[in-house]
Order: C-alpha cells, then sequence, then structure tokens
C-alpha cells in the first residue's frame, strides 16, 4: 500500500514542506558532502567523533517511511547533518564551507516554507 495512506492528513499535510525543503537540500550544489552517509572506511576517525552521524539519504527514508512525528524531529535531524560537519571538519574546508552554505539556505528556505 502507500506509505501515505496510513497516516492521518493532517500529519501527511504537516510533513509536506518538509518533502520540499529536503527536495530543495538534495538539488542543492553544495549538498555533495552531505547526500550519502560518511563512508567510515574513507574516514576511519568519523564514527568516534561523531556519536550520531546523518545525512540526507537518511532522512528520506526515514520521512518516506513515517519516522518523523512531528516537522521538529525532521528539523533536527536536518540540523544534526550542520553541527557534525562543524564538529568534524575546519570552517574554511571545502566541506566545512559547504556546511556553512546550506544550513544557511536551509534556515532560509524552511522559514519561507513554514511561516505560515
Ligand atoms: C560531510 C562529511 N564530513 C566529514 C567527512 C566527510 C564528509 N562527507 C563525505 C561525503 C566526503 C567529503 N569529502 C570528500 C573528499 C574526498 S572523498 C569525500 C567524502
Amino acid at each position: 500500500t502507500n506509505s501515505t495512506e496510513s497516516i492521518p492528513i493532517r500529519l501527511n499535510k504537516e510533513l509536506a514542506p518538509c518533502r520540499q525543503v529536503l527536495d530543495d537540500l538534495e538539488s542543492h550544489d553544495e549538498a555533495w558532502p552531505f547526500l550519502l552517509a560518511v563512508n567510515t572506511k574513507q574516514f576511519p576517525t568519523y564514527r568516534k567523533v561523531i556519536r550520531n552521524p546523518m545525512d540526507l539519504q537518511t532522512i528520506g527514508k526515514r520521512l518516506s517511511q513515517n519516522e518523523y512525528k512531528s516537522r521538529d524531529e525532521f528539523v533536527s535531524d536536518v540540523r544534526l547533518i550542520f553541527d557534525n560537519c562543524e564538529t568534524f571538519n575546519e570552517d574554511n574546508s571545502p566541506v566545512g564551507k559547504a556546511g556553512h552554505t546550506l544550513r544557511l539556505f536551509f534556515e532560509t528556505r524552511w522559514a519561507d516554507l513554514t511561516s505560515g
């Protein structure tokens, strides 16, 4: 069955901005470091430093599986991506700069989509 049939209309409407902003993030030029989970073979220290990894693909799966019960849960996962990025990457590194750019894009787009 279509996974959206099972959730109340209210929740479905409530989460619409989440799908929209996720699509916008995934298609952003600076999204490349955040599309998939950080490969721990490529970055062996990552999981020691970052206790709660997060990425855009994981958020998309959670959204499609109706794991978010509120917009706030969704927003927390998105902000976790950028907080992890700041923890692990220098601000002036390519990934660090991408994180700051994409965080500002997210907060601006999210405010536009949800300001009523
Ligand atoms: C967001 C993040 N934080 C810390 C480490 C990595 C990453 N991203 C991965 C995709 C990444 C980021 N940059 C490069 C450069 C060559 S492979 C590769 C993979």
